[in-house]
């Protein structure tokens, strides 16, 4: 008999996008994002960092002050880096990510040919970056589902072998 408290297909492609996010150097909030194909492949990941070749340690990571002395102007978005890390195409995938995507990522999941987003927190739901997202994957028949639930998935690499 099979086990019966495997992963369903999207806590896993969540739960690959956590664990992408914990990569992330932001003190404040670790994004991290999954594109799947429809045959269920991973094609993409990425979580927010800074371009190759900006240093972690050099560049600024506060939020406020100076726009130029913040992270702001030089993060690379999760969803962002998720579609620049893949090399496939990614028309009518799924891209899972932890936080709805702001409306600079909206666009290039559009142009990148995605389908359906589905996204675990929407803090930002009613700043105008997310609503502008809204009218955008609305307007581009993109869908874009809340997991209904939150859930712990516990990894403990010593007790899995
Ligand atoms: O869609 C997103 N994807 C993404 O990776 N981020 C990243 C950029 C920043 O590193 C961080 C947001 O930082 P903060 O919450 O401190 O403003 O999250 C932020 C958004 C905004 O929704
Ligand atoms: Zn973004």
């Amino acid at each position: 008999m099979k086990r019966e408290n495997y992963l369903s297909w999207d806590e896993y492609f969540i739960g690959l996008a956590h664990l992408s996010a914990l990569r992330s150097k932001d003190p404040n909030t670790q994004v991290g994002a999954c594109i799947v194909s429809q045959d269920k492949k991973v094609v993409g990941i990425g979580y927010n960092g800074l371009p190759k070749g900006c240093d972690d340690d050099e560049f600024p990571w506060g939020k406020v002050g100076d726009n130029l002395d913040t992270k702001y102007p030089y993060v690379v978005h999760a969803e962002l880096n998720a579609i620049l890390n893949s090399g496939a195409d990614l028309r009518n995938c799924t891209l899972y990510v932890s936080l709805f995507p702001c409306n600079e990522c909206a666009k290039a999941i559009i142009q990148a040919g995605i389908t359906r987003v589905v996204y675990e927190c929407d803090k930002n739901w009613t700043s105008d970056g997310a609503i502008a997202s809204r009218k955008m994957f609305d307007a581009a028949c993109v869908t874009y589902d809340k997991l209904p639930k939150r859930y712990t998935i516990h990894i403990d690499i010593e007790d899995n072998v």
